[in-house]
């Protein structure tokens, strides 16, 4: 018996449901920040209850740039995820990393711009800490179901999160392979800042569709290419999950990511705004209750 996990699946480009859960059930939740997405998926596989999210929605219908991310973090919190696996379809920075590979990131580089991308503010001050910006456990786990569902997986990695909808330039390529980045997306952030917010261990599956442009002069990704690599990409990312929850230890012990907002709130007691505390809900729930 597996017990005390609940992972929250976030599915990118060409993942939108997950033939494999058991009592499959799509609800709706709605959220202090808005509506997710779509609506949840819930189910299980064996033991392990699962949350899936189509990032996108069911027909890729939202562009990264006006995906409401805290709503979607917020609606797995809501929904009673421990941990989110979020799986990602990136462009190759890096030879030894080709369509087909996948990369279990941990670490990214946040060029988006013009995305909400903290649950505080004025009223709440917080600050969590970024410097381990994925869940050890959470990531090795990924690795190795990647690799029982027969993928070529790497174990780490730098992502760069990009404002997109477009493509980058080749000149921006070349510079993000300078800065050190192995893949590139448009998605991961702020999710990954807003998941170590809601305290919730998040771990990044990139699933490597293209190897964007920076191989030579006349290189440039089209969707058609990424499309035609993320049928057969999304079938292991599917299995990846299955496997996931076959390899998950029977008890979840406490990770350090549970209780992170113990030490981040800086904002004096009485000088909260109640409204906000009430807009964090169940964010702040946990914390609150611990403290006089
Ligand atoms: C379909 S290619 C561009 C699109 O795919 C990635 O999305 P996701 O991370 O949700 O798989 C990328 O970030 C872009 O949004
Ligand atoms: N080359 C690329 N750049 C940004 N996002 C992507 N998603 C898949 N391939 C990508």
């Amino acid at each position: 018996m597996t017990s005390g996990w609940t992972i929250g699946v976030i599915g990118g480009s060409g993942l939108y449901a997950i033939d494999a859960l058991e009592d499959q059930r799509w609800i709706d939740v709605d959220t202090p920040w808005g509506r997710p997405s779509d609506q949840l998926l819930t189910g299980r596989i064996g033991d392990v209850r699962f949350v899936f999210l189509p990032r996108h929605g069911r027909g890729h219908r939202i562009p990264p740039g006006e995906l409401n991310a805290r709503a979607n973090i917020y609606a797995l919190k809501a929904a009673g995820c421990t941990d989110v696996v979020a799986i990602s379809a990136v462009g190759s920075l890096r030879e030894e990393l080709p369509p087909g590979h996948f990369v279990v990131v941990d670490q990214f580089i946040d060029r988006t711009v013009a995305r909400p991308a903290s649950f505080f503010g004025t009223g709440l001050v917080a600050h969590v800490s970024l410097a381990d910006p994925t869940c050890e456990r959470l990531s090795a786990l990924c690795a190795d179901a990647a690799q029982a569902a027969g993928a070529d997986a790497a174990r780490g990695g730098t992502y760069l999160a990009m404002e997109g909808p477009q493509f980058s330039s080749r000149a921006e390529s070349l510079l993000f392979r300078q800065w050190g980045a192995d893949v590139i997306g448009m998605t991961a952030m702020p999710e990954a800042r807003l998941a170590r917010e809601a305290e919730l261990p998040y771990a990044l599956v990139g699933m490597v569709t293209d190897y964007d442009c920076w191989r030579s002069a006349n290189e440039k990704v089209e969707v058609a290419d990424v499309i035609a690599r993320l049928g057969a990409n999304a079938d292991l990312g599917r299995r990846l999950v299955v496997e996931l929850a076959r390899s998950l230890p029977a008890e979840r012990t406490p990770s350090p990511v549970d209780t992170v907002l113990d030490f981040a709130l800086i904002t004096a007691p009485d000088a909260r705004d109640p409204s906000m505390i009430e807009k964090l809900g169940i964010i702040l729930d946990r914390t609150l209750s611990r403290q006089p």
